[in-house]
């Protein structure tokens, strides 16, 4: 059964907690008086159906149910969890959770405060122990970061089990050590933002000169690297102490107006909403939503591809979930072709026909070769330590049509082998249909010599009793074929 998770608040973070839950396999149920809620909500989770496993080639779990409740114990009733994004009004978070506690007593509940201690949060509560900070960053659907932060009423399992209920979902918890008004991010934010208005204030820079500052230079470095990375490598060899050294004394330069803040009233609103008009207006927000997690997409996959920073996070939920997805694939030997891999048809996997693009016929192809590599021994280990199975000739028939969202199957069936190679045929399927078929021939190497050898005595009586029990079946119908051309 899946699990169900209660947001209360469906606004911007709100929509955003949903569409990650949801994504991640979670029920939702969500409640927000707002009439509008629920329009708001898809139109978060439309944008974020695109992105979120545009991150990975390792399929998401079926889409959990979304269901918008009439009142806050009918969201709450059965529910594991509960994400708390209604205004950041400390009285109407009050007012929540005690409406929240009363329906269900024990539920644990993370607050997406801004800026709020959990201790703040915690006033009035008859179960403070069950009330943590769980702030995220938006879009909260593709952003790791959670920072939870508790009182000293939470216990250690509390701030250990609403961090395991973030990493479920793919996020990376950030646990404070020390209760702070808004905590590490929006702490380093805030000083930003203000240096920020001051600048404009002063007629220094626009929004948009400031932004071109940022995601032309400095910006691209955070992402990857963050503060201390980067200025220990500006410290030249001699890294962070150098560049202490030569820093260290604008601290006293008046090269910052934190110290003070620039009044808020409606000039500097109209200052702020006027030049953001004039920079960004051209766009509808839900565009400039697509624009900002397209680029993240890209950002994050290129981390991924080199395990690092917030990619390596993606990484390890992408083989949490891989585990998952393909439990019980082991299969003995049996007279009936191997089931090897569920994949799921992305949305970078589309072509401009509108449909699965060729190169992933061979992607479908090697994982569920790679599959069946495993399965009899000459996984990675077996690469490691110097051989390997390498493909010598292939043969793809593209018989259907994959859309995407399309979640497909791979079976695997021998058609003969030897010591030092083996011809399979692989099917793609589309439920009954069949989709494409891919035959391939594999030829046994040590990989050092670069020349074909037996397979390891192991790893070969596993693949000959696998051949031995397909040999029983038919030939596959399309098995050996060249290309066809009818004559016209
Ligand atoms: N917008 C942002 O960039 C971020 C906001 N946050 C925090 O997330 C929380 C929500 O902020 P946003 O989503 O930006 O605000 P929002 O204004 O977009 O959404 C707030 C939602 O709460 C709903 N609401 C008001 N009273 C309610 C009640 N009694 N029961 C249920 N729902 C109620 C409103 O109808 C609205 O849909 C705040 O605590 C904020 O500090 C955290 C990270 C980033
Ligand atoms: C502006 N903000 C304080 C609501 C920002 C956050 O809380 C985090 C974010 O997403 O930048």
């Amino acid at each position: 059964m899946a699990r169900k998770a209660t947001i209360v608040g469906g606004g911007v973070i709100g929509g955003g907690w949903a569409a990650r839950f949801l994504l991640n396999g979670w029920d939702v149920a969500v409640f927000d008086p707002d009439p509008e809620a629920a329009r708001k909500i898809n139109a978060v989770l439309a944008n974020a159906r695109l992105a979120l496993p545009a991150l990975s080639d390792v399929p998401m779990p079926p889409e959990g149910r979304l269901s918008f409740a009439d009142t806050m114990a009918e969201a709450v009733e059965g529910s594991e969890y509960v994400q708390e994004s209604v205004s950041e009004r400390i009285e109407l978070k009050h007012k929540v959770y005690a409406q929240l506690q009363q329906a269900n007593p024990g539920v644990l509940i993370g607050s997406s405060t801004s800026g709020f201690k959990a201790s703040d949060l915690q006033i009035g509560s008859p179960a403070p122990q069950n009330i943590i900070v769980a702030h995220p960053f938006n879009p909260v659907y593709l952003l790791p970061l959670s920072e939870i932060s508790g009182s000293e009423k939470n216990t250690e399992a509390t701030v250990q089990r609403t961090a395991q209920i973030m990493k479920d979902i793919g996020m990376f918890p950030l646990v404070i050590r020390k209760e702070i008004d808004a905590f590490i991010g929006n702490r380093f934010l805030e000083a930003v933002w203000r240096e920020a208005l001051w600048m404009l204030k002063d007629g220094v820079a626009t929004t948009e000169e400031i932004d071109e500052a940022i995601r032309m230079g400095f910006g691209l470095r955070w992402g990857q690297m963050g503060l201390f990375e980067t200025y220990r490598i500006a410290g030249g060899e001699a890294g962070m102490r150098h560049f202490m050294a030569q820093f260290g004394p604008a601290l006293k330069w008046p090269w910052t107006k934190l110290m003070d803040v620039p009044e808020f009233n409606d000039e500097l609103v109209d200052l702020v909403a006027n030049q953001s008009d004039a920079q960004s207006g051209m766009y509808g927000i839900r565009e400039l939503e697509r624009i900002r997690d397209q680029n993240l997409v890209g950002f994050l996959r290129a981390l991924k591809e080199r395990n690092w920073g917030a990619g390596k996070v993606l990484r390890e939920h992408d083989e949490a979930r891989a585990a998952l997805f393909h439990e019980g694939l082991d299969q003995g030997p049996k007279a009936e072709p191997l089931t090897l891999a569920h994949l799921q048809v992305l949305p970078g996997w589309i072509d401009y026909n509108g449909h699965m693009t060729e190169s992933r016929y061979y992607f479908c192809n090697s994982e569920v070769a790679d599959a069946f590599l495993r399965l009899i021994g000459a996984g990675m280990d077996y690469v490691e330590a110097g051989h390997s199975y390498y493909s010598a000739e292939t043969h793809i028939r593209h018989l259907g049509e994959a859309k995407l969202g399309d979640r497909l199957t791979g079976t695997l069936q021998i058609i003969s082998a030897d010591e030092k190679r083996f011809r399979s045929f692989v099917r793609i399927m589309k439920g009954e249909e069949l989709v494409a078929t891919i035959e391939q021939l594999c030829l046994h190497v040590d990989m050092k010599a670069g020349r074909t050898v037996a397979a390891a005595p192991g790893v070969y009586a596993k693949l000959k009793a696998i051949a031995d029990a397909h040999a029983e079946l038919p030939l596959p119908q399309g098995a050996g074929r060249a290309i066809g051309q009818k004559k016209g």
